[in-house]
């Protein structure tokens, strides 16, 4: 079954029944340690996370490490570009739930993101970055504590297809071709435009069904929140890619309407049924110029749309929605993606789950991980239906590769979330405790030393600070 490697003799297998994770108190789970940094931060990280679970439940349970390989250590001992080797994912196949650190990729040619295969080959279709601040933290950000946002951001698809022609090669030039000739000029909408003939050619295909499964997602779990957070925000630059990031807005907005009816209210909506709270007799007419910014300056068939619109919500909400009952629902609005980046700075509170498409999410997550004290304390998960993957938002950071220096707060982060996924909340809850007395304790690494005011000198190793995180359970 496995080529190269040998699962542990002790342990047991976590099993998906009845579309639940069903978790034995020995589980199997896979790791990959990572190119770069993984050699300094996945045995700080597998360091806290046994010393955890060990003390949350006195021996009754243990995680059952299972090393595999991906990246640079795949090809040492499978040969030459054998960076993502069958038995790897058979392994992960297998046992459904893993964790790894950041492997390479490289920039404008050569190999394509193993990370990005693995979340297209076992559909881990919502990659789930939380960005929370822990006390004492160090930001460059005045109020980082403002901010508790989580991103979801699509994992599978958007131009993280990789379907992509270098500039030059037959097959760019044909479909320039073939675009510049045929189809451009066939869409009335396209008028003169033509692609550059030197252009590389990259496709964006934005499914329906890609988004609305990390959108609905994304609902469920902000109906697990408490209810200041119950926010879903749909991210997109749909004034921009019409078709594939506006699209993504309306499929999020249509599976609100049809499957998150009772449970969720549209920000707009909300403003239709509040004009009619605050003023009872309000006129469709002048409902709608209130939510419609520029209303009379519209054509006459416009502004019947938007009276429609009003008339439609009412008749349909206001029985169920109407009196304020909107405000205990889960609130789904959608904001323009430039505009987030503001947005989480200028009026952090205001938001809760993001949801993305992949590129988006790729740098909200890193900016928003910025704000909360940067990469080293930005964690994630890319989570299937009965299969996740567990990672950092970060990359390999090969400048400070195999140096013990790097901040493991992240990986270590991801692993909470994977414990909470399985369950192990006591084990998850020590961690998290320790890392937030550790913080406040100064006792961090060159990251968020060099931040602090004053700067600790000197900062902890990479391992000094897992120890540090234990000593605090
Ligand atoms: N999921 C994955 O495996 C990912 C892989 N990658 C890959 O990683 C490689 C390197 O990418 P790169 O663009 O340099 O981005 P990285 O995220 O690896 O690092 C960029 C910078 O972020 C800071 N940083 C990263 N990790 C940490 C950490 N754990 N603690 C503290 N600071 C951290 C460091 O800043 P400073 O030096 O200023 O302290 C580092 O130099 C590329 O091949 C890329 O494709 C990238 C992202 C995700
Ligand atoms: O796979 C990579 O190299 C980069 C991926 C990435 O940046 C991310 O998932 O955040
Ligand atoms: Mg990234």
């Amino acid at each position: 079954m496995y080529e190269k490697i040998v699962p542990p003799s002790q342990g047991s297998r976590i099993l998906f029944q009845d579309g639940k994770l069903v978790v034995p108190n020995d589980p199997i789970v896979p790791f990959i340690r990572g190119d770069g940094t993984g050699v300094d931060i996945w045995p700080a990280a597998q360091r806290v996370f046994d010393a955890a679970v060990e003390k949350a439940y006195g021996g009754d349970r243990n995680i059952v490490w299972f090393k595999v390989y991906a990246g640079d250590e795949a090809c040492d001992l499978y040969g030459t570009y054998q960076y993502l080797p069958e038995d790897t994912l058979n392994a992960i196949r297998d046992y459904r739930v893993a964790i790894k650190g950041p492997l390479t990729t490289p920039v404008g040619g050569g190999i394509r993101s193993l990370n990005v295969a693995l979340r297209q080959i076992f559909e881990l279709y919502a990659c789930v970055r939380p960005c929370k601040y822990y006390n004492g933290t160090p930001s460059p950000h005045k109020s980082p504590e403002k901010l508790d946002v989580i991103v979801y951001r699509e994992n599978t698809e958007d131009i993280y297809l990789g379907i992509e022609w270098a500039q030059g090669t037959e097959i760019a030039d044909r479909l320039i071709k073939i675009l510049n000739e045929d189809l451009i000029p066939a869409t009335l909408e396209h008028g003169k435009k033509r692609i550059p003939l030197d252009s590389g050619i990259g496709i964006k295909p934005i499914s329906k069904q890609g988004s609305q499964r990390l959108i609905r997602r994304a609902i469920q779990h902000a109906l697990r929140l408490p209810k200041p957070k119950q926010q879903v925000t749909l991210v997109h630059k749909g004034n921009i890619m019409k078709y594939t990031e506006g699209a993504f807005r309306d499929w999020g907005y249509e599976l609100v309407r049809e499957e998150f009816r009772e449970e969720c209210i549209i920000e707009r909506e909300s403003w239709i049924l509040s004009n009619k709270e605050r003023d009872p007799d309000i006129s469709l007419e002048n409902n709608a110029r209130k939510i419609e910014p520029g209303y009379d300056n519209l054509t006459p068939e416009k502004q019947a749309e938007v009276r429609e619109e009003v008339k439609v919500v009412l008749d349909a909400l206001w029985e169920s929605h109407g009196n304020g009952q909107w405000k205990e629902k889960v609130m789904v609005n959608d904001r323009i993606a430039d505009s987030i980046f503001q947005q989480i700075q200028t009026r952090p509170n205001e938001y809760s789950i993001l949801a993305t498409m992949n590129l988006n999410g790729d740098y909200l997550s890193d900016a928003a991980a910025a704000i909360v004290g940067g990469l080293g304390m930005g964690p994630g998960a890319n989570i299937g239906d009965g299969c996740a993957v567990f990672e950092a938002t970060h990359g390999t950071a090969p400048k400070h590769a195999g140096l013990d220096r790097i901040n493991p707060g992240s990986v270590i982060l991801s692993g909470v979330m994977m414990l909470e996924y399985m369950g192990w909340d006591e084990a998850a809850d020590l961690i998290k405790k320790g890392i937030a007395a550790a913080i406040s304790n100064r006792q961090v690494t060159y990251d968020l030393a060099r931040l602090m005011d004053p700067p600790v000198e000197p900062p902890l190793k990479c391992s000094e600070f897992a120890e540090a995180i234990v000593q605090h359970f």
